[in-house]
């Protein structure tokens, strides 16, 4: 396992105190260009985790950040997996390029592995960033924008709702959201937990540095037993086409248990007064919203469709041995990790139940991976057969990456709504 590096600048990677969470805030919004904007103490308190806030501490000074948080992922089949959500990484701008993140997430990384979290998770500031810690893109935000012009409206075949919508306060969706998010998280793969940190952000009883936050839109949709099965959480634009209103609704927050659920919801948005467009910045990549229309065509990419969470596989075993299988089968990956903690030959092989493990083994490989490419197939946002034409991967038996997207693929895409 890769070792912190002995500092010979002087400058200390230690765990910060309660005390230190002030000044190590304003690091971060210094780091991310935003002096004098700093994140709001109680939400710095609600992410601190003992041991888990780091700074890189020149004499009294922190010039360097990153804490995680426990999280748990959910894994194709429906499980759930301990991970390492990892966030505020900054370097002052004085301090860069001189090794901070290298040793800032040698201790990371080992502290993770350490404390049983069998990956760690985080989403990317920039593409080129975390590679060389052996993460890899896991999963899309393919979001759209939808012009209810050409959409002409949503199907009329499509199932009605025996339930009701209504609109709710955001202390009435501090509410009724977690339990709800709580049961669909285990319904996506990519998805993660929802902590009181996020839910105050969300619902605004945390004031967050930026633009002056306009109180959002909520409304939740409740099934004909009065039990909540979906939310959507939205803004209008106040935007005038001379007299005529060309007003954008864009969706913040989109849960749907099932179809009816979801129908009900896209019906609100798509037909609502004043409204021309849908703004949807963050959707599964294989949401079915454009096949609920009358014309697909008028769901056009979101222009901020990306790579957004970012994972790194720390404990083999464990990783794959909580995912389920698409069919039987078995590979042998080779897998070269700089860190050490995914590196050699595994056997992956699942039976015809669905269940699998990952074994070490002196069997001959099948595909040759580093840890990155791991990472991006864990949750299957990837097939090997695309890694492999854009020679990321090496195949080293014919026909092995397609009997490793045989074993690893998964119905639903993976999909993780929550930028942390
Ligand atoms: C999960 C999140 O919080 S994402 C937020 C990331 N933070 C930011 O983008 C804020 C602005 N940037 C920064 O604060 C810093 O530049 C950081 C944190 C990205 C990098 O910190 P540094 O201490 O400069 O990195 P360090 O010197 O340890 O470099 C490590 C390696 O990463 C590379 N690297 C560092 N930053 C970048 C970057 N932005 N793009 C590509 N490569 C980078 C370095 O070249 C080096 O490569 P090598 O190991 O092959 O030689």
């Amino acid at each position: 396992m890769s070792e912190e590096v002995a500092p010979t600048d002087g400058i200390e990677i230690r765990s910060i105190t309660e005390g230190e969470l002030g000044a190590w805030g304003d690091a971060v919004s210094r780091g991310f260009q935003r002096a004098g904007m700093p994140e709001a103490l109680e939400f710095r308190r609600l992410r601190n985790y003992p041991g888990r806030t780091l700074g890189a501490f020149e004499r009294d000074k922190i010039v360097g950040t990153l804490r995680s948080f426990p999280n748990e992922l959910t894994v194709p089949g429906g499980a759930l997996l301990p991970v390492s959500a990892i966030s505020g990484v900054t370097v002052r701008q004085t301090h860069r390029r001189r090794g901070l993140l290298n040793r800032m997430m040698a201790r990371e990384l080992a502290g993770a592995r350490e404390r049983g979290e069998a990956a760690a998770i985080l989403v990317a500031a920039e593409y080129g960033i975390y590679r060389r810690y052996g993460f890899g893109p896991a999963t899309r935000a393919d979001g759209l924008v939808v012009n209810l012009h050409h959409a002409e409206g949503l199907r009329a075949d499509l199932p009605e709702s025996a339930g009701r919508l209504d609109l709710v306060s955001m202390a009435e969706l501090a509410k009724y959201g977690p339990e709800l998010h709580e049961c669909w998280r285990r319904s996506r793969p990519g998805a993660i937990g929802r902590d009181e940190a996020f839910w105050r952000e969300a619902t605004g009883t945390i004031e967050m540095p930026g633009p002056e936050r306009k109180e959002p839109f909520a409304v939740v949709h409740r099934d004909a037993g009065g039990t909540v099965t979906g939310l959507l959480v939205y803004s209008v634009t106040d935007q005038w086409d001379g007299p005529n209103p060309d007003c954008v609704l864009t969706v913040h927050d989109f849960l749907a248990l099932d179809t009816v659920t979801a129908v009900a919801l896209w019906r609100y948005a798509c037909s609502m007064d004043w409204v021309r467009s849908v703004s949807i910045a963050s959707l599964a990549p294989d949401d079915p919203l454009p096949l609920l229309l009358n014309n697909p065509r008028a769901a056009r990419p979101h222009p901020e469709q990306w790579d957004h969470t970012w994972l790194r596989v720390l404990d083999v075993p464990a990783a794959f041995g909580a995912r389920t299988y698409a069919g039987p089968g078995r590979v042998v990956l080779d897998v070269t990790d700089r860190q050490g903690y995914a590196s050699g030959r595994w056997l992956l092989q699942a039976d015809v139940t669905g269940a699998g493990t990952a074994e070490p083994t002196s069997e001959e490989p099948d595909l040759a991976i580093d840890a990155a490419v791991l990472g991006s197939l864990y949750l299957g946002a990837e097939s090997a057969t695309r890694l492999a034409a854009a020679a990321q991967l090496t195949e080293l038996r014919p026909g092995a990456a397609f009997a490793t997207d045989r074993l690893l693929g998964t119905p639903l895409k993976a999909y993780n709504p929550d930028t942390f």
